[in-house]
């Protein structure tokens, strides 16, 4: 099973993704769309990227503020896959 990251190394991974916060119980991003479909349509995407990774994020949808949170339910923590997760999510939103 994927190890929870301490506290320290959960601080260093959010300095290379600037739009996260968190700790290791769990990192969350929120995102303002232009419109609720362009929400929908993010969302649609990153479940799709979360079925390729087999690793899925909580995520709100309220009009077209979606927040995501990654956290590794398994392991009750942040591990790496949360890290790989967020940045494919950001990749996403930025295309957006
Ligand atoms: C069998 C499968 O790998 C597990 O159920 C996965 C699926 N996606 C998951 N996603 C997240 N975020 N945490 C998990 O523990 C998890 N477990």
């Amino acid at each position: 099973m994927a190890e929870v990251l301490t506290a320290e190394a959960v601080r260093d991974e959010l300095g290379g993704l600037a739009d996260w916060s968190g700790d290791p119980a769990g990192i969350t991003r929120t995102v303002e769309l232009a419109s609720f479909p362009d929400a929908i349509g993010v969302v649609d995407r990153v479940a799709a990227t979360a079925e390729e990774l087999d690793h899925h994020p909580d995520m709100d949808i309220r009009w077209r503020t979606v927040t995501f949170r990654c956290v590794t339910h398994s392991a009750g923590g942040v591990t790496r896959r949360d890290i790989e997760l967020a940045r494919r999510i950001d990749e996403i939103v930025r295309d957006a």
